[in-house]
């Protein structure tokens, strides 16, 4: 099935940001070895701030540590040393507020589009009051007409975008998303890197992006961190200080990729 076009009409960048405040101060982490083998270190004293409403993208070498570090700021597992925060709080447990959108949409095939975004709201037991927001969410990324569809009869591009409204039923001040397009063919990658930037300018939620595309980290974020190989240090940071709507041609984006390039420790000849 062919993805439904959505039209991404330019949006100023005014709207109020409303998303979390997120801390990583000092940061370190390990896995314990088994069965004789010395513990694995993934995270070596990382530091990094997520602003309100800012989308910071991190990139770094396969098997560095970046889900690792997902994992952590969604609350999924507790760091060996250092400490993570939203708005000030230490983050201790997972929570809805803080939304993990992975590369696979994981969606149940027997339940309909509608059935599974709205089982965030399920989960929690407030669908009953909330069924709105499903419906709101859905608008969000353009899939009200296939809210009756099961999941067997969407495209991958289609099957993410419900993955992503099953996020925002949450109304999240914080999206983790890890390599939510990796799954995806080129074209419609590029098409949802447009629509997550219109989204993501009109909800203003904080973002922390984890992606092996320099090109998608650089036309979304605003901050590109780059992380070494295991254990990850940050060894660049990148600041993209270019309004949005974001254009893929922009000279100055070809400037900042050949920086990317160069921090991943690649030859940015070609
Ligand atoms: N629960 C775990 N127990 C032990 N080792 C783990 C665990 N989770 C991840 N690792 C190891 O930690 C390292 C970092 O994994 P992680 O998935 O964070 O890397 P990544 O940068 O996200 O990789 P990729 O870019 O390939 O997705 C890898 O060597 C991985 O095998």
């Amino acid at each position: 099935m062919v993805n439904a076009v959505i039209d991404i009409a330019p949006v100023a960048d005014t709207s109020p940001a409303r998303g979390a405040r997120i801390g990583i101060e000092g940061v370190s982490h390990r896995f314990p070895g088994h069965g004789g083998k010395p513990a694995l270190p993934v995270l070596d004293g990382i530091d990094l701030s997520v602003a309100p409403g800012e989308f910071v993208a991190l990139l770094g070498p396969s098997g560095c540590g970046k889900s690792t570090l997902l994992r952590l700021v969604a609350g999924l597992e507790p760091a060996s040393i250092g400490r993570l925060t939203q708005d000030g709080q230490p983050i201790t447990r997972p929570d809805p507020s803080r939304i993990v959108v992975f590369q696979d949409p994981t969606l149940y095939p027997w339940r309909t589009v509608w059935d599974n975004v709205a089982l965030g709201l399920q989960a929690r037991g407030v669908l009953r009051e909330q069924r709105g927001r499903v419906d709101q969410a859905l608008a969000l990324v353009g899939l009200t007409e296939f809210a009756g569809a099961h999941p067997h009869a969407l495209s991958g591009g289609m099957a993410q975008r419900v993955a992503l409204a099953r996020a925002l039923v949450n109304d999240p001040s914080l999206l983790v998303l890890d390599e939510p397009l990796g799954k995806l063919d080129s074209l419609t990658r590029l098409t949802m890197q447009g629509e997550l930037s219109e989204l993501w300018q009109r909800q203003r939620f904080s973002v922390l992006l984890v992606t092996h595309d320099v090109e998608e980290a650089l036309f979304l974020a605003q901050r590109v961190v780059v992380l070494s190989q295991r254990p990850a240090r940050q060894v660049a940071e990148i600041v993209v200080d270019l309004p949005y709507p974001r254009h893929r041609g922009d000279a100055r984006l070809a400037t900042l990729r050949h920086q990317a390039l160069r921090a991943l420790g690649l030859d940015a000849t070609w």
